[in-house]
């Protein structure tokens, strides 16, 4: 359990709650660890990611990640910032394949930012490359040029192999789905993603029953406000993949719904929301915990294989939906308005 920051630790500890009951109810026999990740970390020892926790997190089946990062640690250098601590934890543990998925739960189709006949049975699965790509590329930085101008730079690169692993994912996510692929790329002016386009195609003859689309990320990000239905799993790059996700959570009503999975080639996973440590309401008790409750859930089904006990969860959290509790983000009229607290109460209740 990494809480982090801003809001972390609250939506964390109602998750908590959940797993404890789950644990229990299933006999589960989970042994639950805390360590500090972020501007937490910065505060006690001085780094985003300390030795210790990462050597925790290594030893763990799985990883439950509240949110890092905040304005209290925006002035520090790259290296130093709370980010890097999330971003630390992916690449040493190879969490390559980041599982995002979009989903409307019905009982929330007046909070989607599109008309409820756009998004209805909306069911989306974003696959995010997410230990490669510019995110991590080298050379990068701020040099001083001669003449003394400044000029930032970061490379966006892929290795074949890194394309190949996170497609294979894709592609076998597609098959358990509805059997449609669409990959997201810049193929048009970047030659790293014209090789991805590419390296699709060529996987794309392993997956005969997987139907394969290609399609630009500018058109992408119209594409999922115009008609998201048209979806069934997407398949991109780290930074494509970022803001792609964050778009796709508005049709799902909030960003506090939108849970993830990143995963390494031993199902040994990281679980988080995929929103951040939301500074602007963070000590209020109104964060929505769901995202990161179905972040639990998602933790037991794809790195412990306890499918029943993920299974609970979400129907808890439907049942609390079809109770007419919201917490504010997601809050529409007639319904009740209910803390961080008193949502992870309800889907303890519903459990
Ligand atoms: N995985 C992560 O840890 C992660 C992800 C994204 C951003 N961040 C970091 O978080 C900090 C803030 O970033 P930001 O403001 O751009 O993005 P953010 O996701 O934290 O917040 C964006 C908006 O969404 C709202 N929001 C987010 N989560 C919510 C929830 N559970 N319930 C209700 N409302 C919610 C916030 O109040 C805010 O208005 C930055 O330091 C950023 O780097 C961390
Ligand atoms: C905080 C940041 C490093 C992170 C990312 O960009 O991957 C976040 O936005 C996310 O979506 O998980
Ligand atoms: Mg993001």
């Amino acid at each position: 359990m990494l809480p982090g920051d801003g809001i972390g630790p609250e939506i964390v500890a109602e998750t908590e709650k959940v797993l404890n009951r789950i644990n229990e109810q299933f006999d589960l026999g989970l042994q639950f660890d805390h360590g500090l990740v972020g501007g937490a970390a910065i505060d006690e020892t001085g780094e985003p990611l300390p030795g210790k926790t990462l050597e925790r997190a290594k030893k763990s089946d799985a990883i439950l990640l509240g949110a890092v990062g905040g304005p209290k640690w925006d002035n520090l250098e790259m290296a130093k910032r709370p980010e890097k601590g999330l971003l630390g934890l992916r690449s040493n543990l190879e969490l390559f394949a980041n599982l995002r998925p979009a989903i409307l739960y019905p009982q929330l189709a007046s909070a989607s930012s599109l008309k409820p006949e756009v998004v209805s049975g909306l069911d989306i699965m974003i696959v995010r490359e997410l230990t490669g790509g510019i995110y991590f590329g080298q050379p990068r930085g701020v040099r001083t040029l001669e003449g003394g101008e400044l000029q930032g730079f970061n490379t966006y690169v892929y290795s074949e192999s890194e394309v190949r692993r996170i497609g294979r994912v894709a592609f076998e996510a597609a098959r358990q789905r509805d059997g449609k692929l669409c990959s997201v790329d810049k193929a048009n002016v970047l030659e790293v993603t014209a090789m991805w386009r590419e390296i699709m195609d060529d996987l794309a003859k392993d997956y005969p029953d997987v139907e394969l689309s290609h399609m630009y990320v500018d058109n992408a990000a119209m594409q999922l406000v115009r008609a998201p239905k048209q979806f069934d799993v997407i398949v991109t790059g780290n930074m494509f993949g970022d803001i792609l996700s964050d778009e796709a959570a508005m049709l799902t009503g909030s960003i506090g719904m939108l849970p993830s999975a990143s995963l390494n080639s031993e199902k040994q996973g990281m679980y988080e929301p995929c929103h951040g440590s939301a500074p602007d309401i963070a000590g209020q008790g109104i964060a929505n915990p769901l995202a990161t409750i179905l972040s639990g859930a998602m933790m037991l089904r794809y790195s412990l294989g306890e499918e029943k006990a993920a299974g609970a969860i979400e129907a808890a959290v439907s049942r609390v939906l079809d109770q007419g509790l919201r917490t504010a983000d997601i809050m529409s009229d007639g319904m009740q308005q209910v803390s961080t607290r008193e949502m992870g109460d309800a889907v303890l209740a519903a459990l």
